[in-house]
């Protein structure tokens, strides 16, 4: 059985969904703060509740057969991390050591962990692959760093393994609609750009137009989620098979711009989107794009979603007839 934590956030839900039909037996810890119980099938068992609650995970894994984690609780508000970074060391790093540490005391070797381009900080050169070097530019990405340098303790001295996905930008919604993207607040690119264009609200604000890139905006990989689902479940298989710890860039290696991001969006919905130009927001590196070689050729990870286009066009059936 696999714990699941934050199996009812937006990459979470998308991976219980593709495990569950491959056969997989989940049990989904979620505290609900940014997740949706609509998201979680209804036959995988949700537990409400913190990670950081130490009694919870015990019972947790003395209740259920659980042989991995797969670990996507977390704040994730970059912008945020910057103004609140309490939050984020407390919730990233000291809440994640209680679950490793709880897997440490009931014998669970296996962990599948949300990583971030926001580890490598700016870009010495792109496409950044996994051996650039990790100096991450706000406390988020610190604290996605701490926990990947505990990881490898780990592995070390207790033989627990793991495998740290490094996902570029996540976008889009299951292709049959049943989840999505439903972030309250909601600050990411793609769905604020689709709700302008739905009419839900009056404008989408580009944030810095004076950066280093060709248009002046910000440029990053969107990787659509059914292909970070899948990444996590070879990932999984990885370590299954007793292959050692690893960690893998996930994008699509193509990147856009915020301003190419949008018309995108105006031409899958065909709908004009009106864009007002603002400063730049706090811990946002020019450009990232990922180099995902080392995930095609030893996860034999294949992801499906090629082109913004594709990747757009599923997250706007969802934001047309979101359930939640
Ligand atoms: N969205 C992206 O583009 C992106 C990119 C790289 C990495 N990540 C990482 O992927 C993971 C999932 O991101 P997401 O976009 O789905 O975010 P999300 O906020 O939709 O999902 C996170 C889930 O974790 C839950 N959670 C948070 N803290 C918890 C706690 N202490 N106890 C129990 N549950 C808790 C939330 O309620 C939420 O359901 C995060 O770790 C994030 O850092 C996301
Ligand atoms: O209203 C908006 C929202 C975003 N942006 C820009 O669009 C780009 C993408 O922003 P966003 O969609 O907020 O994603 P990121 O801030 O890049 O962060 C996401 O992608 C990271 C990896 O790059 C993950 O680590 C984070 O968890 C995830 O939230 C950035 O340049 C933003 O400045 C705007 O210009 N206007």
């Amino acid at each position: 059985m696999i714990l699941v934590t934050g199996g009812a956030g937006y990459i979470g839900s998308h991976y219980v969904l593709y495990a569950m039909e491959r056969g997989e037996q989940i049990v989904v810890l979620d505290n609900l703060v940014y997740g949706h119980k609509e998201a979680v099938p209804k036959n995988v068992p949700l537990v409400i509740g913190d990670m950081a609650d130490i009694a919870l995970l015990d019972h947790l894994f003395q209740t259920y057969p659980i042989e991995a984690v797969v670990h996507f609780a977390a704040y994730a508000y970059v912008g945020e991390s910057v103004l609140q970074p309490a939050k984020y060391y407390q919730n990233n790093a000291l809440a994640t050591f209680q679950v490793l540490e709880a897997m440490r005391r009931h014998g669970v070797r296996y962990f599948v962990f949300s990583s971030t381009c926001a580890t490598y900080g700016l870009p010495q050169y792109v496409p950044i692959d996994e051996n650039h070097p990790q100096n991450p530019i706000n406390p988020y990405g610190e604290s996605k760093l701490f926990v990947e340098r505990v990881l490898h303790s780990y592995d070390r001295a207790y033989n627990m393994r793991f495998v740290s996905l490094r996902y570029f930008n996540a976008a889009g919604a299951d292709p049959q609609g049943r989840i999505g993207e439903s972030h309250d607040p909601e600050t990411h690119l793609i769905p604020l750009a689709l709700q302008v264009a739905l009419g839900k609200r009056e404008h989408i604000t580009v944030y810095g137009t004076d950066y280093d890139t060709p248009d002046g905006t910000c440029i990053r990989d969107y990787i659509h989620i059914l292909d970070l689902a899948q990444a996590h479940a070879l990932a999984l298989e990885r370590l299954r098979r007793g292959l050692p710890s690893a960690c893998y860039n996930l994008g699509t290696e193509q990147g856009y711009s915020v301003r190419e991001v949008i018309r995108t969006c105006e031409t899958i919905s065909g709908r004009p989107i009106k864009t007002l130009d603002g400063p730049r927001r706090a811990g946002d590196p020019p450009r990232l794009i990922a180099s995902s070689t080392k995930a095609k050729q030893e996860l034999g990870w294949h992801p499906q979603f090629q082109t913004l286009e594709e990747i757009v066009q599923t997250a706007w059936n969802w934001e047309q007839a979101r359930r939640y």
